[in-house]
C-alpha cells in the first residue's frame, strides 16, 4: 500500500465517507467505521444520520437527525473535500433515505457501498416499510456493492433464507433492485454456513469463506465489513478483491473481539496488523 506524497512531504491518504448512525457503546455504526478507516490508513469523514442510545445489550433509543442537518453535513464536505469512496449505514426514515440518495447522485462517484441496516443481528429493527421502499427505489440502485445480512436479504428478496441455495437465489433476486453487486452475509446463518457469504454481480457468483470464529462478541461486524470494503475501494481495489480483503480483516478483528459489558462485545480492530493492499 503506497501512500501518495503531498508537496509539503506529508502523506495524503484517500478520503472516505461514512453516512451512518452513532452507537453510544462504541461497537457498531460510526465508531466501528472510523476505527476501521484508521486501520486502513484512510481519512474518514462522517455524515451523522442518527444518534442511538445503545450498549452491548441492545438499542434503547434512536434519535434521527433532520434531513436539513444531513444536507448541511454533505454540503460542508463536498464543497471542500474530494471523496474517493463511501458507505451508508443506518437511515431510520424515508426522508433521510431520500435526502442521502439525492446527495449521492450529485457526487458522481462509483465507489458506493450500501449497508442496508434494517435489522441488527441482535434483532433490533431500525426501519419501517416506507423506509424500506425508499431504500429500494432510490438508494440501492446507486450501490456498487450492497451488503445485507441474512434478515435484510430476506426482506429485500422476499424469500426465506435457510441454506446456500436460498442465499444464492436471494442474491440474484436482489440484483434486480438495480445494485451492481450484492454480498449476502452469513454471520446469522447456522452450522457450516455461519460466516459464509455469497457475492453476486450480473456476470459472476462467488462464495466467500474464511475461518469461523467461535465468539459471541460480533457487535459491529457488518459495519466493519462495509467500512473495510470502502477503504479497499478507495485504495483502488476491484469490488471482489475489496470484499475478499475486507472479509479477512473482519475475521482477524473477530479473533480479537473482546468482552466489555454484559452482552455482545465489539470487534478488536486495533489488534489487527496493518492490512496490506
Ligand atoms: N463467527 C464468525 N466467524 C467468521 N466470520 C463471521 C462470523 N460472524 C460474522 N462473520 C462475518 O462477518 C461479516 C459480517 O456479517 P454479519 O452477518 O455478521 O453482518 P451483520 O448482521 O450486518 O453484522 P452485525 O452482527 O454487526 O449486525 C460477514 O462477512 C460474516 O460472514
Ligand atoms: C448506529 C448503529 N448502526 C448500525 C448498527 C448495526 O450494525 P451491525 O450490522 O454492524 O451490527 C447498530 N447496531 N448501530
Amino acid at each position: 500500500m503506497q501512500l501518495p506524497i503531498a508537496s509539503n512531504s506529508q502523506t495524503v491518504p484517500p478520503v472516505v465517507l461514512t453516512v451512518a448512525g452513532s452507537d453510544s457503546g462504541g461497537g457498531a455504526g460510526i465508531q466501528a467505521d472510523l476505527r476501521t478507516f484508521a486501520s486502513y490508513r484512510v481519512h474518514g469523514t462522517v455524515v451523522v444520520t442518527a444518534v442511538t442510545a445503545q450498549n452491548t445489550l441492545g438499542v434503547e433509543r434512536v434519535d434521527a437527525l433532520s434531513p436539513e442537518s444531513v444536507s448541511a453535513q454533505f454540503h460542508a464536505l463536498v464543497s471542500d473535500l474530494k471523496i474517493q469512496a463511501l458507505k451508508t449505514g443506518v437511515l431510520v426514515n424515508a426522508p433521510l433515505v431520500e435526502t442521502v440518495a439525492k446527495h449521492l447522485k450529485t457526487l458522481n462517484l462509483s465507489n458506493i457501498v450500501v449497508d442496508p441496516v434494517m435489522v441488527s443481528r441482535a434483532g433490533a429493527v431500525f426501519v419501517d416499510s416506507a423506509t424500506i421502499a425508499a431504500l429500494k427505489s432510490s438508494l440501492i440502485p446507486q450501490a456498487l456493492i450492497l451488503t445485507p445480512n441474512r434478515y435484510e436479504a430476506q426482506i429485500l428478496a422476499d424469500l426465506e433464507i435457510t441454506n446456500l441455495a436460498t442465499m444464492k437465489t436471494a442474491a440474484q433476486k436482489i440484483l434486480e433492485l438495480g445494485c451492481q453487486s450484492v454480498l449476502v452475509k452469513g454471520g446469522a446463518m447456522t452450522g457450516e454456513l455461519r460466516g459464509l457469504d455469497v457475492w453476486a454481480s450480473w456476470q459472476q457468483l462467488e462464495i466467500l469463506q474464511t475461518e469461523l470464529i467461535e465468539t459471541p462478541h460480533t457487535h459491529g461486524s457488518g459495519c466493519t465489513l462495509a467500512a473495510a470494503i470502502t477503504a479497499n475501494l478507495a485504495w483502488g481495489e476491484t469490488p471482489l478483491t475489496a470484499i475478499q480483503k475486507a472479509k479477512d480483516f473482519v475475521t482477524q478483528a473477530l479473533k480479537h473481539s473482546y468482552p466489555i459489558g454484559a452482552g455482545q462485545g465489539p470487534l478488536g480492530h486495533f489488534y489487527v496488523g496493518f492490512p496490506s493492499s
